[in-house]
């Protein structure tokens, strides 16, 4: 690492270092806890003085100037679209001392990451699938509205009892709308590329493979997922089948109906 590799790192840690318990943020929101930094943002856990309500406020990341910013703001416009009790509401958002806010219902539970990899928890094949039937119903309806969310991920589901809850729209994006490249990208093939369906399934299918993956010895990396998921797990041929599709190696569901009718199938045998 160069002299001003270093710098710009020590700059970006300083200006990103999350603000203390108790700091008040407009005279109305009260950090109460730190939640965690993401690659766009910084997310805690305040009290709303007025209300007396917990809720999550989400600041864009300084470090990350106008992308996180504009992710932000997109993040708050996909949120007012959408009215789903699986679905946190954007309750405020706000500019403060130049930086964006985002102010969101507080989802209580854990996520499944937490569930496989922290709490150890094990979920058999059916399991699995009434989970994602859930989730599907939850997804179904943010394509209905006419948005991909592009980010499904086992630390984006939460479970709370029997509620599942999905978050963390800060990728979502219309139908049709081109793929976001990483920066530097000018690949022809991959700008012309649109945000469509099978592009929140693909991830469905991993999400699948985590969760079958938490009864597995060595679930540990992607790696071996994509490698050896068919050997080494031990599911009924219609789940093979369905994951088959999610992933891509067989031609893809096109929609989620596609798939939760084939859930379905698989749920009512
Ligand atoms: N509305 C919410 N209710 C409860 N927890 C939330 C809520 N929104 C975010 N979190 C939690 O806050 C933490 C930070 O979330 P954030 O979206 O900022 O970053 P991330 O998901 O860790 O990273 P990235 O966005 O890069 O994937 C995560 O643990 C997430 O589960």
């Amino acid at each position: 690492m160069n002299l001003f590799e270093y710098l710009k790192g020590v700059y970006e840690a300083w200006i990103d270092y999350p603000k203390r318990e108790g700091t008040v943020i407009t005279n109305k929101y009260r950090i109460q806890r730190f939640l965690g930094i993401g690659s766009y943002g910084l997310t805690y856990i305040c009290l709303d003085v007025d209300s007396g309500q917990e809720v999550v406020l989400k600041q864009a990341k300084p470090s990350k100037g106008t992308v996180g910013r504009d992710l932000l703001y997109r993040e708050i416009d996909v949120l007012g679209w959408l009215r789903h009790p699986s679905i946190q509401k954007c309750l405020a958002s706000f500019e403060y001392k130049e930086q964006l806010y985002m102010v969101t219902e507080h989802v209580k539970g854990q996520t499944v990451e937490d569930l496989i990899f922290e709490r150890g928890v094990v979920f058999s094949e059916k399991e699995v699938l009434s989970f994602v039937r859930k989730l599907m119903e939850i997804l179904n309806y943010v394509h209905e509205q006419g948005f991909v969310h592009l980010d499904i991920r086992i630390p984006n589901v939460i479970l709370d009892g029997d509620q599942i809850h999905l978050i963390d729209f800060g990728l979502a994006c219309r139908f049709g709308e081109p793929i976001r490249t990483e920066l530097g990208s000018d690949d022809e093939a991959t700008l012309s590329r649109t945000v469509e369906a099978p592009n929140d399934l693909y991830a469905v299918g991993h999400f699948i493979l985590f969760m079958l993956y938490s009864g597995y010895d060595s679930c540990t990396s992607e790696v071996e997922i994509n490698s050896g998921w068919e050997d080494e797990l031990t599911v009924t041929p219609m789940t093979k089948h369905m994951l088959r599709k999610l992933l891509q190696i067989d031609p893809p569901y096109m929609n989620t109906q596609q798939f939760m009718r084939d859930l379905d199938h698989w749920l009512n045998r």
